[in-house]
């Protein structure tokens, strides 16, 4: 009996999905609760054909160096900031990840962020949990959504999807991107410099990639150059944001008030400063943390390594450049197939 290809799993990740990958490979899974050490991994893929890479875990040439069967890497992520993608196009090595499964899931968890905080929800509840509700102060009164600006650093798919949520709450929408859309008008948004949309934003929410161009992109200057009204949100990635530059933005009122998923680092030690901030909003990375959309992730995860050990096409893959592809059917064999699925050919004629 031919041995079933062996992918490699370095974490903790959904039992329906390794039971879904069980069915067509076997599975080596790291199964500990601690991060599994790098050259223990290494050993585990001198004899695999695909690695589920679960982060935290630094992907590149050298990860890969002593794998020769490896045929793809995959992730249940659409941010792949932790892979060197051009040490696994030069290793031939296709890498998965989960675009667009997640757009809506995220765009809803960031515009719940922008709503929250804008009404101050976390704050006036506490309030009246402290039993302090005539005691509330004036200034967390917030502000209207209705007739503000909400500026997108980073619109992409996900940002597509905020914008529609901000359209549908009387928001205008502008966007700073590296180049402008061509579909501004089908949804109704603007292209800005960043500089004009720093100016311009009531809300000011950070969608984009983590890159060498995006590191500490919202560092001092960043923070001086938004309205000192400004709401600043950031549902991207953690490194994007100078955190020394935002805790003093925050602190001497640069900025009114800020609404993070991702933070750096990650996750925060109990005793970070950025905890000590009153204005400062922080959930731990739930961005696509629903049971649907993680499922949707993980299944898609697994058909990519699925395809990949088998060399087929992955249905999402960042390199495709070096992504399987289907084989070139001739007309013989076309031909014959469309017998077998009962096509009268003379119909043709
Ligand atoms: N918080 C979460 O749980 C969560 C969930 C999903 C995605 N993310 C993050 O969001 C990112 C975007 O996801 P997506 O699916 O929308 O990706 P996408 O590729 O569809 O969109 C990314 C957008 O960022 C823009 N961009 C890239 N570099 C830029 C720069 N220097 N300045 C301005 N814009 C820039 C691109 O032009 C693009 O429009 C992911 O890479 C990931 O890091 C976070
Ligand atoms: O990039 C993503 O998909 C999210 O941050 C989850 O990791």
């Amino acid at each position: 009996m031919e041995k079933k290809p062996l992918v490699v799993v370095n974490g903790l990740v959904r039992k329906d999905a390794i039971a879904y990958l069980k069915e067509h490979v076997d599975v080596r899974q790291w199964t500990e609760k601690t991060v599994m050490p790098r050259e223990t991994l290494k050993e585990w893929l001198v004899d695999a054909d695909g690695l589920w890479c679960v982060r935290p875990l630094d992907v590149d040439g050298d990860l890969v160096k002593n794998a020769p069967n490896l045929k793809v890497i995959a992730q249940a992520a659409v941010g792949y900031d932790n892979v060197k993608i051009d040490e696994l196009t030069a290793a031939g090595i296709p890498y998965g990840n989960t675009p667009g499964v997640l757009n809506e899931t995220v765009a809803e968890l960031a515009f719940t962020l922008i709503a929250t905080a804008s009404r101050r929800i976390l704050e006036n509840a506490n309030f009246v949990k402290e039993g302090r509700w005539a005691q509330r102060p004036s200034n967390i009164k917030g502000f209207d959504l209705s007739r503000r600006t909400l500026g997108i650093i980073g619109m992409g798919a996900i940002g597509v999807s905020i914008s529609r949520r901000a359209r549908a709450f009387g928001m205008t929408v502008v966007y700073h991107n590296r180049n402008q859309r061509i579909d501004d008008k089908i949804h109704k948004t603007t292209y800005m410099e960043l500089d004009d949309l720093l100016a311009t934003s009531d809300v000011v929410c950070v969608m984009a990639p983590l890159t060498d161009e995006t590191y500490h992109m919202c560092d001092e200057a960043f923070f001086k150059k938004m309205k000192n009204t400004a709401l600043f949100v950031n549902v991207g990635r953690g490194p994007i944001v100078d955190t020394d530059a935002l805790i003093s933005a925050l602190k001497t009122g640069e900025i009114d008030y800020a609404a993070l998923d991702v933070t750096d680092p990650e996750p925060l030690p109990a005793d970070h400063p950025l905890l000590d901030v009153e204005n400062c909003l922080i959930v731990p990375h739930i961005g696509s943390y629903t049971d649907r959309t993680r499922y949707d992730m993980s299944i898609l995860t697994a058909d990519n390594i699925i395809a990949g050990v088998h060399k087929k096409p992955l249905k999402t893959c960042v390199n495709e450049e070096v992504n399987y592809k289907k084989p070139e059917m001739d007309v013989e064999s076309a031909l014959e197939e469309l017998k077998k699925a009962g096509v009268d050919l003379a119909d043709f004629d």
